[in-house]
């Protein structure tokens, strides 16, 4: 079989490009231009980026055999994730693989620009030995503002508590555990924050709310003298800001990783002694290079095997054991989704999907997205995937219902529950998962059963009177299909019953006439592929 293709667009670790070598063909193009990759993506299956390749609509639209654009790293904002997402293209990253060294670089750039490290550095290496210039100040006792106590905002407040620095924070999307967790007082509008750090650390995602977040206005809300800090992303702190800030002293010192255009070799803030950049090294270390290398290539792997991949930016995200625990039912929402079109073709209005047991405690939204998928995978031509099953599904004017319900019956400890509707309720499926973990429907349209979803099913209705089963089960027999198990149920004695049969052999269309016409089957049998 042909390998699958991976495209590296940028430096990633040598570990990272020997885990992919082994399963796929790997063009390692570090600093590729933008017209040759343009010009040579629909070529290859994956493509792994850091953060200076473009990922827009123009390379995805060409990009034809895209299955996952890989960041090895974690900030997102160079790819259009939603723009991925319309094509299917998954997009992963590795959030936690790169966060200790950006909260060391943070804090090295705090200190750097607390004592004037650089600058220092610089008249000394000129020849100069002088002192006066450079006395600076201690972080001890002093107050952190720190802005996003996310993955590394709470790294670095954790890390300047050892500096017996007072921590206060501003993030209005977490919970106050998460403030107590790691020591820092929780401010409940920057303004507030503002006023009262002495060094200001900024720790969000690049978007359109925190973009110039701390502009000239927040500014002016500082104390005189404040430090800032961004090793986030570029803007987050407007550079005109910090400009104005620098010039006026309301500066004393800033320390940054990122900037609002990248790359850049020419900016107004290079001309200050008291401002020490770096060209966005926060997570260029050894360690977190080989982390991200290794991670980002295990994920493109398993998406290019079509597994479940753990750190995907645009499928809900989950803790990794949640997805373990989530993963059978994951094929079992999936597999009860490809079941309508195998019996009907009426377009369908509405899903009604529920869940009930301990399930609900989990992230749910996965297995709509697998029921979703395997609903629409047999019957639409684009490739339908975890990322955009959920939006073809919309497009097709389905409309989707979640319900939870904490308690299920006591037979089953975990349901989920499937209603189809076109202009009726067309479908209503119950399955679970057994004890060997299998797939398992248990109710099809009111009928009770205990059927494996795996393999071929076949599926018909009969009498419910003797001389039925036995022999049509001959037919079968007479023709060489092996049954495997077989379930009969009832509603009502005597009246239609329901035969959801495993089979270990194909069934012909020839064959399905012969059945149809065996003695109390009232439809022609059906056959189901899981
Ligand atoms: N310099 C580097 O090399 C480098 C390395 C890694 C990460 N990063 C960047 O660091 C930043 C933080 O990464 P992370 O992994 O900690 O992210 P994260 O998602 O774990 O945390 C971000 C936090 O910001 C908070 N937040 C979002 N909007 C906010 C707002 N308007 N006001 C206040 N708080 C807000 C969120 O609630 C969250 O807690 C990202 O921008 C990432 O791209 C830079
Ligand atoms: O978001 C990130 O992971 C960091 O900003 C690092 O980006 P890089 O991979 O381009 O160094």
């Amino acid at each position: 079989m042909e390998r699958k293709k991976v495209l590296i667009s940028e430096r990633i670790a040598e570990e990272g490009v020997e885990i992919l070598k082994r399963e796929l063909d790997v063009d390692y193009r570090d600093g590729i231009s933008r017209e040759e990759l343009l010009s040579i993506i629909d070529r290859y299956d994956a493509l792994i980026v850091r953060s200076v390749t473009r990922v827009d609509e123009e390379l995805i639209q060409r990009g034809k055999r895209l299955k996952i654009v890989g960041r090895a790293g974690n900030g997102v904002d160079n790819i259009d994730v939603d723009v991925c997402t319309r094509y299917g293209v998954i997009v992963a990253n590795t959030p936690d693989s790169n966060t200790i060294s950006a909260a060391e670089q943070t804090i090295a750039l705090m200190l750097a620009g607390a004592r004037k490290t650089a600058w220092a550095n610089n008249y000394l290496k000129s020849g100069v030995w002088d002192r006066k210039p450079f006395r600076g100040i201690e972080l001890y006792g002093k107050t952190v503002g720190i802005v996003g106590l996310g993955r590394i905002g709470s790294m670095v407040a954790t890390r300047l508590k050892a500096f017996n620095m007072r921590v206060i924070a501003y993030d209005p999307y977490i919970a106050d555990e998460r403030f107590e967790r790691f020591g820092a007082e929780k401010k409940e509008t920057l303004e507030e924050l503002m006023r009262e750090a002495d060094i200001i650390t900024v720790h969000t995602p690049r978007n359109e709310e925190t973009m110039h977040m701390i502009d000239e206005k927040m500014l002016s809300l500082a104390k005189d003298g404040v430090g800032i800090v961004n090793c986030a992303r570029g803007g987050i702190i407007k550079e005109t800001a910090i400009i104005a800030g620098l010039e006026s002293g309301k500066i004393a010192f800033a320390g940054l990783d990122v900037f609002e255009k990248e790359p850049i070799t020419d900016s107004p803030l290079f001309k200050f002694n008291n401002v020490v950049v770096t060209p966005h090294l926060g997570a260029d270390t050894y360690e977190a290079q080989k982390r991200v290398g290794e991670d980002i290539a295990l994920q493109v792997i398993k998406a290019l095997r079509g597994e479940i991949v753990p750190n995907v930016v645009n499928l809900p995200t989950m803790l990794k054991e949640e997805l373990d625990y989530l993963k059978p039912y994951i094929t079992l929402a999936e597999k009860m989704g490809s079941i309508y079109y195998q019996l009907e073709r009426t377009p369908i209005s509405r899903i009604d999907v529920t869940y009930s047991g301990p399930i609900t405690k989990n992230e749910t939204e996965i297995l709509t997205i697998a029921l979703l998928k395997g609903l629409l995978s047999p019957v639409m031509e684009e490739k339908v995937n975890y990322v955009n099953a959920r939006l073809l599904a919309q497009d097709r004017g389905i409309k989707i219902y979640e319900h939870r319900e904490e308690q299920t019956n006591k037979r089953y400890k975990n349901l989920i529950n499937v209603k189809i509707f076109t202009n009726r309720c067309a479908l209503d499926i119950t399955g679970t998962i057994s004890r060997a973990k299998n797939p398992i429907l248990v109710e099809i349209n009111g009928y009770e059963t205990e059927t494996d979803l795996e393999g071929l099913v076949l599926i018909v209705e009969n009498e419910d009177r003797p001389r039925v089963i036995g022999p049509f089960a001959t037919i079968l027999g007479d023709h060489g299909i092996n049954i495997a198990s077989m379930k009969v149920a009832r509603r009502n004695k005597g009246e239609k019953a329901v035969m959801l049969i495993n089979v270990d052999n194909e069934v012909s269309e020839e064959l399905m006439d012969i059945l149809a016409k065996s003695d109390g089957i009232m439809s022609r049998p059906k056959l189901l592929r899981f």
